[in-house]
């Protein structure tokens, strides 16, 4: 016989992989259901090649499974992908691929979710019921790339940091990143390696950290207050890094892991990019006022002809494009209401897992939340 599918999880991601295999543990059914042709979409296809988990390894794993002792502390983008895809496997997650949810409501009467999925492989539209609906669609869902008046007029290659992939074609171009977060930081690194001009917009105070200093920092957290911290990885930071505000780089007055606390922004973590802007090897520019054909026109008034520009600002959430209510859970860019830890759990079974912008460490623990929450409202039920 077979069993009534009890949760359904939107997006093959880390969050809907941890969400399905902790509910497996549980043996309530699940489905996963995803629009690619492979799990974990975001490190498979939409990431730079050069990339390399940031944060030390024990706050990177997911539920129930740690990285084999012999992985190194910093783990590539091809061991995560190892590591996500044994995960899969040793926890039995099987998501359904090439279905894209194009709408999910909750059914008053029947007091189930109804979801209606695009098969993109045989275009056609299928229909899932369930008791409860996970969004495991993230918050890095579709690149964003920012209305830059005279954007159209510009001739050379546009793109968004989720299509770059390395420099190899950018030898010896003029290249513009736009966005200093981590993947402009990196990428303009990257192209400077791979031989292009490269240049970099900043547009507001950011703090540079280096992945030591921020693994120091995420062990004292358990200790020490979070100001406490803010100042010891600082101090280090300001040793490593000296002052950068002569290179065009500001930091912002309150303190990274308070900003990351109370905003989500993360820090950058350096790889090599600020030797690189202090040797003028990547060079730093204001915001961009206008676009003119090939030219760029920054706001202290300098112009400069690019080859490409590669928009490195961030992404958005997608789930009020299908979610046909914001179930006490969404505002109305897609991110949860409330804030952590209250940000997981919505109306008539509605969760999230993914959004409380703590990357993968918080993907555990709405992992484990939600499953545990699921697990205890069903043991009532019985
Ligand atoms: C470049 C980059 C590097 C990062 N590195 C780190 C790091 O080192 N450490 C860390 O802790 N965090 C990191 N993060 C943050 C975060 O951990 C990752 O973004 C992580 O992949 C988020 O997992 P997720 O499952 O929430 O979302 P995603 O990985 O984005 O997965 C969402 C899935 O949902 C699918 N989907 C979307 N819409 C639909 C739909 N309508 N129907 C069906 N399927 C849909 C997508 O195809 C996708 O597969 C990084 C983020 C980025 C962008
Ligand atoms: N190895 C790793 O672990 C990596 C992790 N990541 C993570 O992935 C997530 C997404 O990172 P990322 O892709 O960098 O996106 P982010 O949202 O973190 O950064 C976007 C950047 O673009 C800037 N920006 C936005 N609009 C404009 C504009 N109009 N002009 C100039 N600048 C602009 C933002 O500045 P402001 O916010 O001040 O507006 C910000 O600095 C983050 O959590 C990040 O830490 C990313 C890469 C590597
Ligand atoms: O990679 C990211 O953006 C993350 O959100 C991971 C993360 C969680 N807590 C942090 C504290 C400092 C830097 C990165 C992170």
């Amino acid at each position: 016989m077979q069993q009534e599918t009890v949760v359904l999880i939107v997006g093959a991601g880390p969050a809907g992989l941890a969400t399905s295999a902790c509910l497996n543990l549980q043996n309530i059914p699940n489905i996963v259901l995803e629009k690619e042709n492979c799990c974990a979409s975001l490190w498979k296809k939409r990431s730079y090649d050069r990339l390399k988990l940031h944060l030390a390894k024990q706050f990177c794993e997911l539920p129930h499974m740690p990285f084999p002792q012999n992985a190194p502390t910093f783990v590539s983008k091809t061991g995560f992908i190892q590591y996500l895809d044994n995960y899969v496997s040793h926890f039995n997650v099987n998501p359904l691929y090439h279905r894209t949810v194009e709408s999910a409501a909750f059914d008053v009467r029947e007091g189930k979710w109804l979801v209606i999925v695009r098969n993109t492989l045989f275009n056609m539209e299928e229909k899932y019921e369930g008791k409860y609906i996970v969004v495991a669609t993230g918050e890095n869902s579709e690149g964003y790339i920012p209305n830059v008046p005279g954007l159209d007029s510009f001739h050379g290659e546009v793109m968004h940091s989720s299509h770059y992939e390395n420099g190899k074609r950018f030898d010896d171009k003029n290249v513009l990143v736009v966005g200093c977060g981590n993947s402009g930081m990196e990428i303009a690194y990257d192209l400077s390696n791979w031989g292009a001009q490269t240049s970099i917009v900043v547009h507001n105070p950011v703090h540079v950290l280096t992945k030591r200093i921020v693994q120091l920092g995420m062990v004292l957290l358990k200790f020490l207050p979070c100001d406490m911290v803010d100042n010891i990885v600082l101090t280090l930071s300001k040793l490593k890094h000296g002052n950068l505000s002569d290179c065009g780089l500001q930091r912002p007055s309150k303190g990274p892991f308070y900003l990351k606390r109370i905003t989500g922004r993360s820090p950058v973590i350096d790889v090599g990019t600020v030797r690189k802007i202090k040797a003028r090897e990547i060079k730093v520019f204001p915001s961009i006022n206008k676009i003119d054909g090939d030219y760029i026109q920054f706001a202290n008034g300098g112009t400069k002809s690019f080859d490409a520009i590669v928009f490195a600002t961030g992404y958005r959430s997608t789930v009020r494009k299908w979610l046909k209510e914001d179930g006490g859970l969404f505002n109305e860019e897609g991110m949860p209401k409330n804030r952590v830890p209250s940000h997981w759990k919505g109306e008539n079974g509605l969760y999230c897992a993914g959004f409380s912008r703590g990357g993968l460490f918080g993907i555990s623990n709405d992992a484990k939340s939600i499953s545990q929450d699921i697990c205890m409202v069903l043991g009532q039920q019985k």
